[in-house]
């Protein structure tokens, strides 16, 4: 089937990796105006482990875009030649590092980001304060809350379906909660429009929904995460970063008449990706999903074995890997709004850079590695035949 490749989605507000940890010295650009000394640390590599037994400066006096506690946990990075420096050779050496890590360009629109965030949970008060901290019982249905609890692989897939490999489905949230969480972001819009705001969307393909996180929920989703999409991800995609998730982006989405309409074909900014339907009634707005795919086969042609179609039902949710391509169908009458989580693993996304040859996640992968192994048997069978016949003759 030819299929237009799918989206690259990304948030606004990103940031870009940062710590290296096989050793990637700073530019030598930036190595200019250093302190003297620096230059004879001629080793700059970053150790992968820390150490644990080195007792880092105090840099609490420090001001600037990062957190004091950056530096003390970064020079327990350092290479073992600058563990004992001056620590202003040390601070220099770190900010090097950080500043190639985060060009000036992201770092002014994470600044800019985190103003908009501030200025918003300063002002804006909110409809229901329950939802600001975790409630499990109120927010999770008895059956979803016993299997995470008992949190055994079998406690877990008690309670999901599989009906397409890698994507799974269960009955999630109280409708209570959901109808709470739709009024929430509704009175969240309609203050951002009276404020005469600039609203910033979930995406880059959104016209329309808000970012859960950008107005005080940001904590009570991560704990959303850890404790509730963790366990499961771990058992279900370990190999993507399940077992390591540590950052999220949180959303609602919206569809119908006088909203978006429809998704395009994408795949997520995520490793693992929650999407639960709110609400409150539509027709249409079907996921359609494609495949899973790296990077590398992303537009790879759809094998008819990974089609599938998931009709939304309020309060259920559906997990997958963000690299699992998929996209919205029309949603034809109603209006459908969906929580997203995106649930990310800066371990997975670090390590990948050092990853080669085939991913054992990706169906292109396996199936060019089957392929492979085919093509590999027939060549040994003709090659030991033309010997036996060789012998014969
Ligand atoms: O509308 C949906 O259910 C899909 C949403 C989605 O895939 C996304 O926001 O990344
Ligand atoms: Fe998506």
């Amino acid at each position: 089937m030819a299929l237009e490749g799918p989206a690259e989605r990304r948030d606004e507000g990103q940031q870009g990796g940062m710590a290296n940890g096989n050793g990637v010295a700073p530019p030598p650009s930036r190595m200019a105006g250093r302190p003297l000394g620096a230059a004879a640390y001629s080793d700059r590599r970053l150790r992968l482990n820390p150490n644990t037994e080195h007792k880092p400066q105090d840099y609490t006096d420090v001001r600037g875009e990062y957190a004091p506690a950056v530096y003390s946990a970064l020079e327990r990075h350092l290479p073992p030649s600058l563990l004992e420096a001056d620590r202003d050779v040390k601070l220099h050496f770190m900010r090097d590092i950080l500043a190639r890590y985060w060009p000036h360009g992201e770092r002014n629109k994470v600044h800019r980001h985190k103003e908009y965030r501030q200025k918003i949970v300063h002002l804006y008060k909110p409809l229901h304060q329950e939802l600001y901290s975790m409630h499990p019982s109120a927010f999770f249905l008895p059956t979803f809350l016993e299997a995470v609890r008992t949190n055994t692989e079998e406690s877990i897939a008690s309670i999901m379906t599989e009906p397409i490999a890698g994507v799974f489905s269960f009955a999630m949230l109280q409708p209570n909660f959901c109808d709470m969480l739709l009024e929430e972001v509704e009175n969240f819009e309609k203050w951002v429009h009276a404020m005469k705001f600039k609203i910033m969307r979930p995406n880059t393909m959104n016209k329309y929904g808000a970012v859960l996180d950008d107005f005080g929920l940001e904590a009570m989703l991560n704990q959303f995460m850890e404790e509730f999409i963790a366990p499961i991800s771990k058992v279900f995609y370990p190999e993507v970063g399940g077992g390591t998730l540590d950052s999220h982006h949180a959303f609602v989405v919206e569809y119908g008449k006088d909203r978006d309409v429809e998704l395009g074909f994408h795949v997520d900014d995520s490793e693992v990706t929650l999407n639960v339907c709110l609400g409150k009634q539509f027709s249409g707005g079907e996921l359609y999903f494609r495949g899973i795919r790296c990077e590398n086969h992303v537009n790879s042609e759809t094998q008819h074995e990974e089609m599938y179609d998931y009709s939304h039902v309020p309060g259920r949710a559906v997990l997958h890997r963000g690299r699992h391509r998929h996209g919205a169908r029309p949603t034809s009458s109603g209006l459908r709004m969906n929580l997203l989580l995106w649930c990310r693993s800066s371990v997975f996304r670090e390590m990948k850079k050092y990853q080669m040859g085939f991913s054992s996640w990706c169906g292109e992968c396996q199936r060019e590695k089957r392929e492979r192994q085919i093509q590999c048997v027939k060549a040994t069978k003709l090659a030991f035949l033309r010997g036996a016949g060789g012998a014969m003759i």
